[in-house]
Formats: structure tokens, sequence, C-alpha cells
């Protein structure tokens, strides 16, 4: 009697909902300083060798550099670009983040290629969380035109498209901000990303992803002080990724890819050569130097704001 009074009553009952599994707060991660060659076949093979090795070292996030399937430049952004999920089918460069993702239970912030979209092209980052599926796409907001006489002239904007979105994405390594490259050098984008941190630890992104590719001009001065003011400002992590040097190319990347902690601190980084740097993000830290420098509360908000931050803050 007991059991056929239980069967409807059991049958009632909904399936269990899992519950989210909570981000790591402690991992390492792991940046591939990819060189870059003209054959996005061996770029491609390239990048998932060195994205397994840094899974083999223990590597939980990886990031790739700022376009590393084929050269940074506009006359090889039309050629190397993809359409990255047209259909629901995922394109060479990322159908392989993709798998590798899936395969070893790893979070990978894929760097960027150039993206096709109807008669647009833009420079894209796509996250992939350890299921291998595409749970973000950043276009960047920034494009990268800049002229200085004599030492480099550069205009993104001749081919490329900018983005319209910030892009912070949950992952199973916590709640990420996303920027490439010249998205670097604009505060308020890594202030939105921060927001909300001084209300709760598990708002706003602990840590910012810069894939990007600075120059022998700008990298020496800017690259690092960047990262650093960046990390230092909102009291988070940053992690940049570069390809390596090519002095031969048209465009030569500055190198040194780098994380940098919650003080400013930097915790790990490379010269220009090709280079794996795995090193360790603890999320805690973010919270003690909060404590110890409570720069959220001591904001005067009263007196200015950022507009978007305060939209997000009443939301
Ligand atoms: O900001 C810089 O100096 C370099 C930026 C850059 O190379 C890029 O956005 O691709």
């Amino acid at each position: 009697m007991a059991s056929a009074a239980c069967k409807p009553e059991q049958a009632r009952v909904p399936p269990a909902v899992p519950l989210p599994t909570p981000p790591l707060t402690k991992f390492k991660v792991g940046l591939c300083q990819l060189a870059v060659t003209a054959d996005k076949e061996r770029n491609i093979a390239h990048a998932r060798k060195a994205i397994e090795e840094a899974a083999q070292k223990g590597a939980q996030l990886v990031l790739l550099p700022e376009i590393w399937n084929g050269p940074y430049s506009n006359s090889s952004f039309p050629v190397f670009a993809e359409d990255i999920d047209a259909g629901g089918e995922l394109s060479p460069s990322t159908a392989m983040l993709s798998e590798v993702s899936r395969r070893l239970k790893i979070t990978i912030v894929g760097g960027s290629i150039s993206e096709r979209s109807g008669d647009h092209l833009y420079n894209t980052c796509c996250v992939f969380n350890t299921e291998g599926k595409l749970i973000a796409k950043h276009r960047k907001i920034h494009l990268f035109d800049i002229d200085i006489p004599g030492k480099i002239t550069f205009q993104e904007s001749k081919t490329l498209t900018p983005g319209e979105t910030p892009t912070i994405v949950d992952t199973e390594v916590g709640r990420v901000g996303i920027g490439i490259c010249y998205d670097m050098r604009f505060q308020e984008l890594a202030m939105l990303y921060a927001a909300r941190a001084s209300l709760s630890s598990l708002r706003g992104a602990h840590l910012l992803c810069y894939p990007g590719a600075f120059n022998m001009t700008t990298g020496p001065l800017h690259w690092e002080l960047l990262q650093r003011s960046r990390a230092t400002d909102n009291q988070l992590y940053v992690a940049t990724c570069s390809p390596a040097r090519d002095a031969e190319a048209g465009y030569v990347a500055w190198g040194h890819s780098t994380l940098v902690g919650p003080f400013g601190e930097v915790l790990a980084t490379t010269e220009h050569e090709e280079a794996i740097i795995i090193s360790e993000i603890d999320y805690s830290l973010v919270e003690m130097r909060r404590t110890y420098l409570p720069l959220q509360k001591q904001r005067r908000g009263d007196l200015y704001q950022l507009v978007d931050v305060q939209r997000l803050n009443s939301q």
C-alpha cells in the first residue's frame, strides 16, 4: 500500500536540476605566445599543439594571441577571415578550439581571428567552455588606427568594422572580461567589466583577458604599463597574449605576453620568442587587495560616475 501511494507522488517530482558548478577560485592559466605564418593549416595545427602542451602542464584556462591563424595585415584579414558559426557550424580555426577545449576539459579564450559576417570583417575573440561550446564572441570595439610619422602607421578601419558590444562571460574559471589589443587602452571598458565587484564577490569580472599584438614603437613603453594600470585601477587579474615576434613580418609584434595580479604586480612574463607561460590565478587575492585598499568603497560616485557602470549597478 505504502509503495503504491508513493509512486504517483514520486512521478510528480520534477527531475533534479543540476546546480551550476561554482567557478574555480584558484587555477593555472596558460598563455601561448605563438609564431604565426602565412599557412593557416600550419597555424591551426601549431596552436592545437601549444594548447595541448599548456593543458598538459596544468592550465585550466588557455589564452591565445590576437590574429593567430594568419598574418596581422589589412591585406591578410580578408584572406584568412572565417564565417565563425554560419548555420551553427564552426569554422576551421574555431572548430579546432571547440574540439580541444572539450577533449581536454579546459576553458579557451581563443585569441582572435578575422571574422567574416555578411559584408563585414571583424577582429573577433571566441571563448569556449569545457564542453567545447562557443560561449562568447567579442568583436574588437576600438579599432587600431594610429599614425606616428616615421614610426608606425596602421589603419584597421580600412578593412575591419568595430564591434558594438562589451563582452563579459561566465566560465568555469570565473567571470571574464574580454578586450582585444587596442581595447586595453580604454580604462572605461575595464572599469565596466569590474563593475559591481564591490557589491558581491560573485559580480564583476576578476580577470580581464586581452589578446594583443603591440608593436616595436608602442610595445616597449605601453604594453606592460597598460596591463599594470588596468590591473591596479580595477584590482583584478589581467592576462595578455601576443604572437611571437617575426622581424621579417610586415607588422612586427612586441611579444611579452604577461599575467599581472590585482596589486599591479607582474606574475609571469616572457620575451619575444615563442613561449608557453604557465602561472597561477587565485581570486582570493582579489578580495584581499580590495579589503586592504578599498578603492571601490572610496570612489566618489557622488562627484563622478561612469554612466554605464551606474546603469549596471542599478539593474
Ligand atoms: O595600442 C597599440 O599601441 C597597439 C594596438 C594594436 O596593435 C592593435 O590593436 O592591434
